[in-house]
C-alpha cells in the first residue's frame, strides 16, 4: 500500500469538504458571529459542548474567546462544558452521562446566552440534552454537525443556527468544524475591533 497516496487522499478529501462547506455555510457563519457578538455585548456568554474531538473543539473555542484569537483584545465570556473533569465525572457518576452537559447548562445558562453544540453525527445524547436545557433556559443554539445533521437537526428551533457540514466521514467533519470555529473567532474580532 502506498502510504503517501493514502495521505494525499486525506488532503484531497479535506479540501473537498472545505470547498463544499464554504459554498454552503459561509453566510450562516457570518450570522452566527453576529449573534455571538450581540450576546457578548449584552452581558451574555457562550457555553460550548461536545464529545471526543468535539470536546477538544469546545475547549479550543472557549480558550480563544477568553484568551485571544489573533488580535489583542479583552477576554470574551465563553466556557467549555467539556473541560471540568470533576463536574463531568460527578454528573456522569451520580446521574447519567447523558446529563453531563445539560446539568451544567441549567446551572450556568441564562436567557440570552448561546449554546455552541458540536456533534459530527448530530446524535450524541448528552449534546441533545444540552440543547433541550438551553431551550428551557431561553438560550439560542449554534449547532455544528455533519452527515445528515442527525437528531439535532430535527430539534433545533427557528431562532437557532444549524451549520451542517456536507460530509460523511467524522474526521473530515471535525476538520471543517475547527475551520468554522476559527472563522467565527475571526468574524467576532473583526466586528469588535475592525478588519485590517
Ligand atoms: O475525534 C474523534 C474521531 O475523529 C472521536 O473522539 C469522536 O469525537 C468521538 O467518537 C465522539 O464521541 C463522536 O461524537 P459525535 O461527534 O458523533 O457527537
Ligand atoms: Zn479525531
Amino acid at each position: 500500500m502506498d502510504l503517501i497516496e493514502r495521505v494525499n487522499g486525506h488532503f484531497l478529501e479535506s479540501i473537498a469538504a472545505k470547498q463544499a462547506s464554504m459554498e454552503l455555510l459561509s453566510p450562516a457563519v457570518a450570522v452566527a458571529a453576529e449573534q455571538m457578538v450581540a450576546c457578548l455585548m449584552n452581558e451574555g456568554k457562550i457555553l460550548a459542548c461536545g464529545n471526543g474531538g468535539s470536546a477538544a473543539d469546545a475547549q479550543h473555542f472557549a480558550a480563544e474567546m477568553v484568551g485571544r484569537f489573533e488580535k489583542e483584545r479583552p477576554g470574551l465570556a465563553a466556557i467549555s462544558l467539556a473541560t471540568d473533569s470533576s463536574a463531568l465525572t460527578a454528573i456522569g457518576n451520580d446521574y447519567d452521562f447523558d446529563m453531563v452537559f445539560s446539568k451544567q447548562v441549567r446551572a450556568l445558562g441564562h436567557q440570552g446566552d448561546i449554546l455552541l453544540a458540536i456533534s459530527t453525527s448530530g446524535n450524541s445524547a448528552n449534546v441533545i440534552e444540552a440543547i433541550y436545557a438551553a431551550h428551557e433556559r431561553g438560550m439560542s443554539v449554534v449547532a455544528l454537525t455533519g452527515k445528515d445533521g442527525g437528531k439535532i437537526g430535527e430539534l433545533l428551533s427557528p431562532d437557532d443556527l444549524h451549520l451542517n457540514v456536507p460530509a460523511d466521514r467524522t474526521a473530515r467533519i471535525q476538520e471543517v468544524h475547527i475551520l468554522l470555529i476559527h472563522a467565527l473567532c475571526d468574524a467576532i474580532d473583526c466586528m469588535l475591533l475592525g478588519g485590517e
